[in-house]
């Protein structure tokens, strides 16, 4: 028996984790397996109810959970609050609690994609990569402030890292290329910054007790540009928190949307599942978010948090069964053709899953 700890937040984030529920609910029935659903109040929604982003009752919840699926926070609602307040304050805490600081971010380019992205068909053609993304310290933990001097307004935020911080993210980049094509880029700005100069240093001390894999160091700004000149030369990408941040969404549109891409945010001890986009309070309420980066990460959860690896493998597989059948939610649409809704999609790939194993069975 598995509990799964529900935090669907803000804007589309409800939307997108009653789609990947329901499909959980298909591999439970499909696969006669038990899984416990409770949900918690977190972000907007944790600050309306709770008067807290990341109230006590939902770090309690989780705690006895076995795993964590976050749909999205934030939204306008909450945008004047001071940042310690905000919704976003909440996920960093929750993080920070956690200690999931690797952060797994799948790109994959499936040939059914290859149409939506941006890229010349030939140049994105076969791009299956990971950004391995530091997730707990950087310059999203480091001290802050504002003052006034000289008449005006200062503002700092600083970056640190210590060396067992980026020893076990940069282990965790060589343990994931060493399961997949054992390619390496350490992503940094070594010619700039001392946290990188570290991290660089790091990397290279490591890499002969992961001899199989071969190591790549490329500055942030270079990695950035590759991604869209050939992105399928990439195979694991490490870096730290913030380039991991925007590099990720950067690489998102080679699927297509970002509303593609899942995470799975990786510690010690129970982890945390999430699509890598926000709360998209834009088209928040209409049916019209893409619940597939919130699936895939439930299938990310079925393989990292539970070993489930047909099952996830049977999520993934229904995604693209379902995609290969031609059916999209509306940031994925052509000009004329129809689009789904959000649940809609959601109800295709549950379907899927259970007529897949119904075929398995017979
Ligand atoms: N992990 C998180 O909870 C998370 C991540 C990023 C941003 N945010 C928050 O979300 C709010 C909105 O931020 P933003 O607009 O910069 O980023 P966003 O990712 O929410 O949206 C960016 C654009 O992508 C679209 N989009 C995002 N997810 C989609 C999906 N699943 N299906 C279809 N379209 C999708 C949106 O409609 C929007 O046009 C902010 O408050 C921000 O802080 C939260
Ligand atoms: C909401 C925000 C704090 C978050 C981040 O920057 O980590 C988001 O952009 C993400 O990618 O998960
Ligand atoms: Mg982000």
């Amino acid at each position: 028996m598995k509990s799964i700890a529900l935090l669907p937040g803000d804007g589309i984030g409800p939307e997108v984790i009653a789609e990947a529920k329901k499909v959980l609910a298909a591999v439970g029935a499909a696969y006669g397996r038990e899984m416990t659903f409770e949900s918690y109040p977190f972000g907007g929604a944790g600050i309306d109810e709770c008067g807290d982003p990341y109230p006590e009752v939902t770090a309690a919840g989780i705690r006895r959970s076995s795993a964590i699926l976050l749909g999205a926070v934030g939204g306008p609602r909450w945008d004047a609050l001071p940042l310690e307040q905000r919704p976003e304050r909440g996920i960093l805490r929750l993080r920070a609690d956690l200690d999931v600081y690797a952060n797994l971010r799948p790109v994959r380019v499936h040939d059914v994609l290859l149409s939506y992205c941006p890229l010349r068909p030939e140049l994105a053609k076969g791009t299956d990569l990971v950004i391995v993304r530091e997730l707990t310290a950087g310059i999203y933990y480091g001290e802050r402030g504002r003052s006034r001097a000289n008449g005006e307004w200062q503002a700092y935020d600083t970056c640190t890292y210590t060396a067992s911080q980026i020893e076990r993210v940069v282990r965790a980049g060589f343990e994931t290329a060493q399961k997949r094509r054992k390619i390496l880029h350490s992503v940094d700005k070594a010619n700039v910054m001392t946290t990188s100069g570290l991290w660089r240093e790091i990397v290279g001390d490591l890499a002969p007790e992961y001899p199989d894999v071969k190591v790549h160091h490329l500055l942030i700004d270079n990695a950035a540009m590759q991604m869209m000149r050939s992105p399928s030369q990439f195979d694991v990408l490490v870096t730290e928190n913030l380039f991991g941040d925007i590099l990720s969404d950067e690489a998102s549109m080679l699927a297509g949307s970002i509303g593609m891409i899942p995470s799975a945010s990786l510690g010690p001890d129970v982890s945390l599942y999430e699509p890598i986009h926000g709360s998209a309070p834009d088209i928040a309420g209409l049916g019209l978010s893409n619940p597939i980066g919130t699936i895939l990460s439930a299938a990310m959860m079925l393989r990292h948090s539970f070993g489930w690896e047909a099952e996830a493998d049977a999520v993934e597989a229904a995604v693209f069964r379902v995609l290969e059948e031609g059916y999209r939610t509306r940031d994925m649409t052509k000009v004329g053709t129809e689009a789904v809704t959000t649940s809609e999609m959601g109800s295709l790939v549950a379907e899927e899953v259970l007529k897949m194993s119904a075929k398995v069975a017979g």
